[in-house]
């Protein structure tokens, strides 16, 4: 079935107060400035698998309608996260900076990157210390629920492309050693002085996600954006009912290109604050990112050397938000029509 979503209605209020759920979303597509977000509602097992592939060839994007998660589990973890950055500054930082988990303030990444938010950055795979247990109890009630919808949105990516077995790639993530990382952001109001210097602050860089793919749910409050494979940039309505999936650079890798991972940044808000949580799937360490036999046509070579998930993520830390991660594992192919075969034409 296909629906439509309303277009989210954005309300004012103070910053980092809890928003309540608004009606649920039963109209399949969310426009914004005349585009249309690929929306795939995952309770219809019919359409989906296809929808899903489509999106993720087209824009490495889509959001998620009827992902069965309670709105109670998504606006518990945001108040526990309001709760958390509300402390005074000297409380938060006694965890930061962020190595590379724990509290983060403007800084992103250990390379120089910065943006106007504060944030929270845990492993989930192994033991990350947590502000509170109230924190600790309301993300991993709301992280298994989310696994739930990441093992179904990956089975039905492999039935899209009509690959098996069904969880060719949801193992790959699902597995107890894959390294899975939540991160809840803060961005404060952007101030009018700043707004006037700059009328659009960044809160997030632009970047692609190196993980397989991220699972984004935010409040009502706007500033996500995406970029199309043009290169210009749209905003995506928020939709705090609704998650956000994003290809990461390994499903790019995995799909050898025929799934491309989409690049998003945050722009500050003027108004009002944007509290976001973000669920990053990645391989277990030793897992080997090569494109999957079961997808490659005959004759197509792999566009990516071999590399595990480890080495992957060592490099990727090591350079800025913008910077393409996977060039450095790129093959070089030779044009068909190499310099001496031109300059015998010539
Ligand atoms: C600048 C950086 C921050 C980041 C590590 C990196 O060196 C490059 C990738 C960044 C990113 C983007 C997606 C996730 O938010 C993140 C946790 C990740 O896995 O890769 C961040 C990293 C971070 O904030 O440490
Ligand atoms: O906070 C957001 O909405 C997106 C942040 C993001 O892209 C990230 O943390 O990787
Ligand atoms: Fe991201």
């Amino acid at each position: 079935m296909v629906v439509l979503a309303k277009p989210s209605s954005i309300t004012q209020s103070s910053p980092l107060k809890p928003q309540k759920p608004t009606t649920p979303t039963v109209l399949a597509y969310s426009t914004c400035s005349s585009f249309i977000i690929p929306t795939i509602d995952l309770s219809d097992p019919i359409s989906s698998p296809s929808s899903i592939v489509k999106a993720c060839e087209n824009l490495g994007f889509f959001k998620l309608t009827n992902h069965g998660i309670p709105s109670s589990l998504m606006s518990t973890l945001e108040s526990e996260a309001v709760n958390f950055f509300s402390l005074p500054q000297s409380h938060k930082d006694i965890n930061c900076p962020p190595s590379p988990f724990g509290y983060g303030n403007k800084k992103i990444g250990s390379n120089g990157d910065v943006g106007w938010l504060e944030y929270l950055l845990f492993n989930i795979s192994s033991s990350s210390s947590f502000p509170s247990s109230s924190l600790r109890y309301a993300l991993n009630e709301y992280t298994k629920a989310v696994r739930k919808v990441v093992k179904e949105v990956l089975e039905m990516m492999a039935d899209g492309l009509r690959i098996k077995p069904r969880d060719v790639f949801s193992k790959l993530v699902m597995n107890e050693e894959s390294d899975t990382m939540f991160r809840l952001n803060h961005y404060p109001p952007c101030p009018p002085l700043l707004q006037g210097l700059n009328s659009s602050l960044t809160g997030f860089g632009e970047h692609t996600d190196p993980q397989v793919l991220s699972v984004l749910r935010s409040n009502n409050t706007c500033g996500f954006q995406i970029a199309l494979r043009d290169g210009s940039w749209v905003s995506v309505p928020p939709d705090q009912d609704s998650l956000f999936i994003n290809v990461g650079d390994s499903l790019q890798v995995l799909t050898n290109g025929r799934f491309k991972s989409v690049k998003h940044r945050v722009m500050a808000n003027g108004l009002r604050s944007r509290v976001s949580m973000i669920y990053f799937g990645g391989l277990s360490p030793r897992e080997r990112l090569a494109p999957l036999p079961q997808l490659m046509r005959e004759g197509e070579e792999s566009l990516y050397k071999e590399f595990t998930w480890f080495e992957f993520k060592t490099f990727a830390y090591k350079t800025r938000l913008a910077d393409n991660r996977l060039s450095l594992f790129e093959i070089e192919r030779k044009t068909t029509t190499n310099t001496s075969s031109v300059a015998s034409i010539v």
